[in-house]
């Protein structure tokens, strides 16, 4: 099992007696009791409840999309695609899912809004570590959303150790380079820590495996699969800017930034460039 110290052990690392397994309920085995007591509104406007509903549902599945990722970047890494792209699929539909979260968020309107917006002080999604380890794991490793939680030496560490880490991407390309298709070494050895850039010779290997997709099928899914991600990404994204715009306008953010400005710069951003350039050249 993986070791996640934001996870209990198991019964059986607590050497918890089996009976106490068998006669589990429900509740017990989801830690309901855990879960659905940590809704605690700061002001007592109704819709309150929905912003942190929303907010610890799209943490959740952030959580399922990191499990998801970490594993597929491992099964790249060790060449085994096809255990990869059933977890590449599940990452896929859950964006699905949580891009659809931003229609019920639209029902709060600005006014509603506006009547507790200040209970929430300073915080913001910005500072979500999950949002940023799905980041990192994508290839986009800015440095100064470390500095957020540098009062935090537990997580600080836990984020550097994703931000050090190859993501994705960085395995996809590992693995155009063992099937033989030339790609620079200053690519396959390039420092983790630093946003991936689009490089000539990795999409020269793209081209030519969207080009001779019997010869590299494989390779040919698993880019595709990267598109899903990205273009899903990128909605995403665009939802949440919408959104905001919606209900905000264009307010500064609690988080300090210049709100819509900064979530429309933001939406510049490629994950997998090569990927997106090698359409037109098709
Ligand atoms: C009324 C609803 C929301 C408003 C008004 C809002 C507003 C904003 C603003 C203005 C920012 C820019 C940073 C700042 O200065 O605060 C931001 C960032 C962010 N928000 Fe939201 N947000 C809302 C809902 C959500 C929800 C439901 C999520 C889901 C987890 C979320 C996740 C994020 C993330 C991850 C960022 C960082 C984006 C980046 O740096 O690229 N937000 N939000
Ligand atoms: N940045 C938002 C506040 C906000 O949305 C927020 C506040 C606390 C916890 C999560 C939040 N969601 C996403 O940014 C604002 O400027 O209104």
């Amino acid at each position: 099992m993986e070791n996640n110290s934001y996870e209990r052990k198991t019964p059986k690392e607590e050497g918890v007696h089996t009976d106490f397994i068998s006669r589990m309920t429900y509740g017990e085995y989801l830690q309901l009791d855990d879960l659905l007591s940590s809704q605690k509104r700061l002001s007592d406007h109704h819709d309150e409840m929905l912003f942190i509903v929303i907010h610890q549902v799209s943490e959740l599945w952030m959580k399922l999309i990191l499990h998801e990722l970490k594993s597929s970047i491992d099964c790249i890494d060790k060449g085994d695609l096809s255990q990869a792209f059933k977890m590449l699929s599940r990452v896929s539909k859950i964006q699905t899912q949580i891009i659809h979260a931003w229609d019920v968020l639209s029902t709060l309107t600005p006014s509603e809004y506006i009547e507790f917006r200040d209970d929430l002080g300073q915080a913001s999604g910005f500072q979500s570590y999950q949002y940023r380890m799905i980041e990192f794991a994508l290839g986009y490793k800015t440095k100064h959303v470390l500095e957020i939680y540098k009062k935090d030496p537990i997580l600080l560490e836990k984020l550097k150790r994703e931000h050090e880490a190859p993501g994705l991407y960085d395995v996809s390309i590992h693995a155009l380079a063992k099937v033989g298709l030339p790609i620079d070494e200053t690519v396959l050895n390039r420092d983790y820590t630093e946003t991936y850039v689009a490089n000539d010779s990795v999409e020269n290997a793209w081209l030519e495996v969207y080009r001779n997709v019997d010869r590299y099928w494989d390779l040919y899914e698993l880019g595709e699969k990267l598109i899903d991600i990205e273009d899903w990404l990128q909605q995403w994204r665009f939802r949440h800017m919408k959104t905001v715009e919606r209900i905000i306008g264009h307010k500064m953010g609690t988080g300090g930034s210049s709100g819509v400005g900064y979530l429309k710069k933001v939406l510049d951003h490629r994950f997998f460039p090569e990927l997106w350039d090698i359409r037109t050249k098709l």
